[in-house]
C-alpha cells in the first residue's frame, strides 16, 4: 500500500502530460510486475486509426518519453485487430496473446465517446482480478489528472491549446527537431526536398469585429470555433495549432521544407475562404508565417510572423505572407531586436 501510495502522490504532482505519462507507466509497471508498460496515442487520419508510443519503460527499466518522428501518424491499428475492435465498441479494455506468448492488455482511457489515449500492459502471467482492480484505480486517477491538465492548458471556446503553453511546446518541438536531425536517412531527405525546418503561422480573422457588430457574439463565437475546427483538420497531429486570444491562431509546423509549408498553409487559408459559415457567410483569414530556430527567442519568432501578418492585413487581406521573403524582397526590414520587443 505503501508503493501504491506513493505513486498516487507522484502522479498527482505534476502539471505537465509528459510527467505524467511517466509516473504512470512507472506506478503500473512497478505494481503489477510487467514485462513493458507504454502510453499510446490514438489518431485518426481521414477513416483509419493510428497508434503511435509516447512513453515506455520496460521490466527493471527506466521510463522515458518517446518522441514522435516524422515518418507517418504511427502504426495502423489494424496491427492490433483486438484494440480496434474495442475503440469500435467504446469498451473499457481489450487483451490478447501475441506470438510470443506475452500478454497484452489495453486500457483505452475514454472521455465521452473519444479516447486518444491508451495505456498498453505486456504481462507474461493472466492478469489476476486484484491486479486489475488496481490497474483499473490507477488509470481512473490517471484519467481524471489528465482532464485537469487538459483543462488548464486549453482555451475554454475552441478546445485548442492556450498561449500558456506556446514556450514549452516551442522548446519541446526544436528539441524534437534536434533528435530527428540523428536519424538515419533525414539527412538525404533533407538534401532531395529542400532544408526542413520548423514553421510557425500566426492567422488572423480579417474584419471579425464586422462579424460580431453584424450577427452578435454568439455566431461571432461560432465563426471562432469552427476556424478552429478547420485548423485541426488542416494540419498534421505532430503540428500545434494554439489560440492567443481573441480572433487569433498560431500554428507550428514541424519539419517541413518551405514548399510544403506555404502549400499547407496556403490550403488552409483556401479552406476557410471556401468554407460557408452557417448565417454568416463567408469569412477570410491573414497569414504570416516564418521560420523557426532555436537562436531566436519565441518573442522574436512570434513578431517576424507578426510582421507579415500586418504586411498581408495592408496588402488586401485574404492572403498567406512569407517574412524571410518579404525581407528578400526589400518589402519589410529586419530590425535589431531583443528579446522582449522588435517593432519595425
Ligand atoms: N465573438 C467573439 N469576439 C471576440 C472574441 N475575442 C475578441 N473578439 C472580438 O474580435 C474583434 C477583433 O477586432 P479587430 O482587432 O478590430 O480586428 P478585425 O475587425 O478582425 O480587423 P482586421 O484584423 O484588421 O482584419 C473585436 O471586436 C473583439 O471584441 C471572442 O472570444 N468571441
Amino acid at each position: 500500500m505503501d508503493s501504491l501510495l506513493r505513486h498516487m502522490v507522484d502522479m498527482t504532482g505534476h502539471r505537465d502530460h509528459t510527467m505524467l505519462d511517466i509516473s504512470v507507466i512507472s506506478a503500473v509497471q512497478e505494481l503489477s510486475g510487467a514485462a513493458r508498460t507504454r502510453v499510446l496515442t490514438i489518431s485518426s487520419v481521414g477513416e483509419q486509426y493510428f497508434v503511435r508510443s509516447r512513453a515506455c519503460i520496460h521490466a527493471g527499466g527506466v521510463a522515458c518519453p518517446e518522441e514522435p518522428q516524422d515518418s507517418g501518424p504511427g502504426e495502423p491499428i489494424a496491427l492490433y485487430p483486438e484494440l480496434g475492435a474495442c475503440l469500435r465498441r467504446h469498451e473499457p479494455r481489450a487483451e490478447s496473446i501475441g506470438a510470443d506468448g506475452l500478454r497484452r492488455l489495453w486500457l483505452p482511457i475514454w472521455f465521452g465517446d473519444k479516447a486518444d489515449t491508451c495505456l498498453e500492459i505486456v504481462h507474461a502471467e493472466p492478469f489476476t482480478p486484484e491486479a486489475l482492480y488496481m490497474v483499473n484505480g490507477i488509470v481512473s486517477v490517471y484519467r481524471n489528472f489528465q482532464n485537469l491538465l487538459d483543462y488548464s492548458e486549453r482555451d475554454s471556446l475552441t478546445g485548442l491549446l492556450n498561449r500558456k503553453t506556446f514556450d514549452d511546446q516551442l522548446a519541446r518541438m526544436l528539441h524534437a527537431s534536434e533528435t530527428d536531425a540523428t536519424v538515419p536517412g533525414q539527412a538525404e531527405r533533407r538534401h532531395h526536398n529542400g532544408e526542413e525546418k520548423q514553421w510557425l503561422a500566426v492567422v488572423d480573422v480579417d474584419h471579425f469585429k464586422g462579424v460580431n457588430d453584424r450577427f452578435g457574439h454568439l455566431y461571432g463565437d461560432e465563426v471562432l470555433i469552427l476556424i478552429a475546427n478547420l485548423l485541426q483538420s488542416s494540419f498534421r497531429a505532430q503540428d500545434r495549432v494554439f489560440r492567443f486570444g481573441g480572433e487569433e491562431f498560431v500554428v507550428l509546423l514541424r519539419s517541413t521544407n518551405l514548399e510544403n509549408a506555404r502549400r499547407i498553409i496556403e490550403r488552409f487559408r483556401a479552406d476557410v475562404e471556401s468554407h460557408d459559415f452557417p448565417q454568416v457567410g463567408q469569412v477570410t483569414v491573414s497569414i504570416g508565417f516564418t521560420s523557426v530556430s532555436a537562436a531566436d527567442s519565441p518573442v522574436v519568432t512570434l513578431g517576424h510572423a507578426d510582421q507579415a501578418l500586418y504586411y498581408a492585413k495592408a496588402h488586401g487581406r485574404n492572403r498567406v505572407c512569407h517574412y524571410e521573403e518579404l525581407v528578400a524582397g526589400g518589402l519589410l526590414q529586419t530590425v535589431a531586436a531583443n528579446d522582449t520587443a522588435e517593432f519595425f
